[in-house]
């Protein structure tokens, strides 16, 4: 275990208040010129960009959807990440998923990755937000392979980032994440870990894909079953964030592959939840684990149940930028 996972340092935690039920959900404008004007707000200045004032330094990543790429916006210096996912909906559609777009951009929390703004061009959608160094799928397998995986007191830090955000979500904007995996989970060589797409792929993905169904099941028992007609709501998000949590701690997918995607899918319905292997890691994060991986949803624990469990309280102040840059500089 690195002893600079250990360090204990004061963070700034938000404060959250907690919203009038029956207040309305946040409004949402969306831009008047989609594909002519294209407005990133940064640092609380408004900018009008144009393609050509973005220069593209490297590829960050690629998922099913598109490509992210780290770029440079020449009148500000400021760098961002821009994802760019090929769009083939209607005016009107566009206009909707650009306000889905802009409650994400509400988001102000430090677990968060904040976005400039979005905009359409050359049939696609350019979404630009705050660069970070990679994210966590990446990191894991690095950490494995560089020093056989990722301290304890680095996943309870990890961990805490990641409920925030999401009771953050919630409370704040009142929206379930829908898509919490590594991938979806950044990180910097500062120890900042933050969540990024949430109502960006959630809700555009489900428009030009309509399923989800290809990808590897972080899904819960109860998303599956919607996929043919049942419900599913905020605690799925509590769920896939324990199959996330395991797999950071483990250093693989806790469920065995199958060629076939609905074995696989069957696997999460039928089988036992995944457990961390016994006596690798403390009884408190095997508990926080248990909370949250329990396949009858009214058990799984709330977001405040978790904050308060003894494994988040230990490991919330821990600095683990010396681990994080250590293990990020020699990556790539
Ligand atoms: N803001 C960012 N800063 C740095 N890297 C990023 C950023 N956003 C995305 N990336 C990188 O780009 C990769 C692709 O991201 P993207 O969101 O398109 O797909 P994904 O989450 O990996 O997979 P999927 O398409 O299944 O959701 C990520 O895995 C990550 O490594």
């Amino acid at each position: 275990m690195s002893k600079s996972g250990k360090k204990r340092v004061a963070v700034n935690i938000p404060k959250f208040s907690i919203p009038d039920a029956q207040a309305p959900p946040p409004q949402a404008i969306a831009p008047a010129n989609l594909d002519s004007s294209a407005l990133i707000v940064l640092e609380g200045e408004q900018y009008t960009v144009g393609a050509d004032e973005l220069e593209t330094l490297m590829e960050l990543g690629r998922g099913a959807y598109g490509i992210v790429e780290k770029t440079r916006h020449k009148p500000t210096g400021t760098l961002m990440a821009v994802k760019r996912i090929p769009f083939t909906l209607n005016e009107a559609e566009k206009r909707n998923a650009l306000m889905d777009l802009n409650v994400s951009m509400q988001a102000e929390c430090e677990y968060t990755v904040r976005f400039y703004g979005a905009f359409f061009r050359e049939g696609d959608i350019w979404i630009c937000m705050e660069v970070m160094d990679t994210s966590l799928d990446k990191f894991y397998k690095a950490a494995f392979a560089q020093c056989g995986g990722i301290p304890e007191a680095a996943l309870g830090r990890i961990s805490f980032s990641i409920v925030t955000a999401l009771d953050y979500l919630k409370e704040e904007l009142r929206i379930m994440h829908r898509d919490v995996k590594p991938s979806n989970v950044l990180i910097n060589a500062q120890g900042a870990v933050k969540l990024c797409d949430f109502g960006i792929s959630g809700q555009m993905v489900d428009s030009v894909a309509k399923s989800n169904l290809g990808c590897k099941p972080y899904m819960p028992p109860e998303r599956i079953e919607a996929e043919i007609g049942a419900t599913y709501d905020v605690r799925s998000d509590v769920w896939s964030l324990g199959i996330t949590m395991v797999e950071l701690s483990i250093g693989q997918f806790p469920y065995p592959s199958f060629k076939n995607i609905f074995e696989q899918l069957k696997q999460v319905v039928q089988s036992d939840p995944p457990r961390l292997p016994a006596g690798k890691f403390s009884k408190e994060y095997e508990t926080f684990i248990e909370m949250c991986l329990q396949r009858n949803r009214e058990n799984r624990a709330k977001y405040r149940q978790l904050l308060d469990t003894e494994f988040l309280k230990r490991n919330k102040d821990n600095d683990i930028a010396e681990f994080a840059s250590s293990v990020i500089s020699k990556m790539k």
